[in-house]
């Protein structure tokens, strides 16, 4: 695995996804792959408890079988996570052929794309990735972004979304639009947003309002100055 790969966010809304493999490994890349908004199918001939349960809640496809070749076809990715090297093998060469992106689980040297460790809040993604050297330090390093980062992030985030479009639509001066969003970004609202959400919003809304007021004020008297 070279050290040198790019981070993407991908939507997978409407992307046909397949995982190769029903074991705890394919459990885990099917629930990214699902909180990635991607269409999962899953074929093996035997699937873990909670992977059946997805199945049963229809939340993925399965087909109960081994592989075979037309099971990628139309798929945006594919990830092999059988125990049988052959197996994950021909997953692989199918895909190349069809110039999918492919991950094999168990052979770093035959992905085009691997998967990070990640936090998720809401919007905020903190994804982590060792380039394959150590996928525990991966996990390490994400349970510990996990304490520090905690839901009220995506609290904070909606907030973040609905102050902005007020800003927007309420300041045409781009530099007061960029002070007042940077300066939302305070410790002081985050612990607000975990103490007291309802209060946070109440909150951010007249800090808001009043900045563009007095904004608008200094404003008014420079032009007055000016012209005065
Ligand atoms: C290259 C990569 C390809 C890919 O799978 O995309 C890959 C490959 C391999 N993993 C192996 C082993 C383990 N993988 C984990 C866990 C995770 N592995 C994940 C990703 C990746 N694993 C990609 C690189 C990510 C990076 O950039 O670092 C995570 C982050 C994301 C996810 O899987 O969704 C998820 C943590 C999720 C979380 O909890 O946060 C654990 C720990 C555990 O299970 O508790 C172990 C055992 C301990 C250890 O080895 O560290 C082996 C094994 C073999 C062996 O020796 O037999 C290979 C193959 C090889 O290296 O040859
Ligand atoms: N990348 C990663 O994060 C990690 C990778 N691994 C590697 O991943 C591989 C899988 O690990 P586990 O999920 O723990 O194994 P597992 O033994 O739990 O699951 C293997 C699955 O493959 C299925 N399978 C076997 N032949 C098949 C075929 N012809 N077609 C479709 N499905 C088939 C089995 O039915 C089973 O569901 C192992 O090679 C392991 O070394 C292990 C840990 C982490």
């Amino acid at each position: 695995m070279t050290q040198h790969l790019y981070p993407m966010m991908i939507d997978l809304t409407g992307r046909r996804c397949l995982v190769v493999g029903g074991g705890t490994v394919a459990e885990r890349k099917v629930a990214s792959l699902l909180a990635g908004g991607g269409d999962v199918v899953v074929v093996s001939p035997s699937l873990t408890s909670g992977l059946m349960d997805r199945f049963r809640a229809g939340e993925i496809e399965c087909r109960l079988r081994p592989y075979r070749r037309e099971d990628g076809e139309g798929c945006f990715l594919v990830i092999a996570a059988t125990d049988k090297e052959a197996v994950n093998r021909q997953v692989y060469e199918d895909a190349r052929a069809r110039g999918q992106w492919i991950n094999v689980v168990d052979r770093p040297d035959l992905c085009n794309f691997i998967v990070p460790s990640a936090v998720r809040r809401g919007r905020l993604t903190i994804a982590v990735s060792t380039a394959g050297a150590s996928p525990s330090l991966a996990k390490e390093i994400r349970m510990r972004l996990e304490t520090e980062y905690g839901p009220e992030y995506e609290v904070f985030l909606d907030l973040l979304v609905e102050m902005r479009k007020r800003i927007q639509s309420k300041v045409d001066d781009t530099r007061l639009r960029y002070r007042l969003m940077g300066e939302l970004v305070q410790e002081e609202w985050i612990r607000l947003c975990r103490e007291d959400p309802e209060r946070a919003r109440r909150r951010m809304e007249e800090w808001v309002d009043r900045n563009i007021l007095e904004e608008m004020a200094v404003a008014a008297d420079s032009a007055a100055g000016i012209s005065g």
